[in-house]
């Protein structure tokens, strides 16, 4: 039967990136998209704006919800030290398979944690079965109507300390009004909004920043 586009992705990683070398891996993935089939990994262009928020905020502990195929995965993991922790949720099996391969080809696999299951069920379950006292970054990546509920949940959870910092990815295309009302006039956030392009195309799309005042 035919493969899925995961699966194509993965078969251009593992021909064109050199095992253990991140950065060719995520240069893989970005021709892959570019030139034969495009994917939603946040890409290069937002993907360098997710590197300069790591950079700056420089977290001990982060979360992903939405691995897909690990590509920012591999982004953040490569930019944090030894120490730190990056859990990543994803609730599509079939992606949480592909994804382990890219990271495991990257060599990142030591800070990464990949967990299977729904943001709504996991993210209660972080500090008694993860030993996650809060994030310090969280990129929200998974589906548009999660980003409000699981933003409240994780607050409700006290997931976040002053100052954690939410990224949140396609706040235009596909685009969640919800969630960027609440973290633009909440007293909680102060946000900020970087302007970039749906991946690998010219469409509009851009990442919004929000720092948790506490
Ligand atoms: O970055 C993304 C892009 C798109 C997407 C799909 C189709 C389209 F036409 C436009 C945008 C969907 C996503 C779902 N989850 C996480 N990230 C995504
Ligand atoms: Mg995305």
């Amino acid at each position: 039967t035919r493969s899925t586009r995961p699966q194509r992705l993965l078969a251009a990683v593992q021909k064109n990136a050199t095992r253990g070398d991140p950065r060719s891996v995520v240069k893989a993935i970005d021709e892959f998209c570019r030139y034969t089939e495009w994917a939603m990994n946040v890409g290069d262009e937002k993907g360098c704006i997710l590197d300069s928020v790591v950079s700056e905020v420089n977290p001990a502990t982060v979360l992903e919800l939405g691995t897909y195929c690990g590509y920012s995965t591999v982004r953040i993991a490569t930019l944090l030290p030894p120490d730190a922790k990056l859990i990543t949720l994803e609730f599509n099996p079939d992606f949480a398979v592909i994804a382990r391969q890219v990271i495991a080809w990257a060599g990142q696999e030591e800070k990464v944690h990949l967990v299977e299951g729904s943001s709504g069920d996991l993210i209660p379950k972080m500090k008694e079965q993860f030993g996650v006292k809060s994030f310090d970054l969280v990129f929200l990546d998974h589906w548009k109507d999660r980003y409000l509920p699981d933003a409240k949940l994780m607050e409700e959870c006290g997931l976040l300390g002053k100052g954690s910092v939410l990224l949140a990815d396609n706040v235009i295309c596909p685009g969640s009004p919800d969630y960027l009302d609440y973290v633009r006039n909440s007293p909680k956030y102060r946000s900020q909004y970087f302007k970039s392009h749906l991946e690998y195309t010219k469409v509009e799309d851009g990442l919004e920043k929000s720092v948790f005042l506490g």
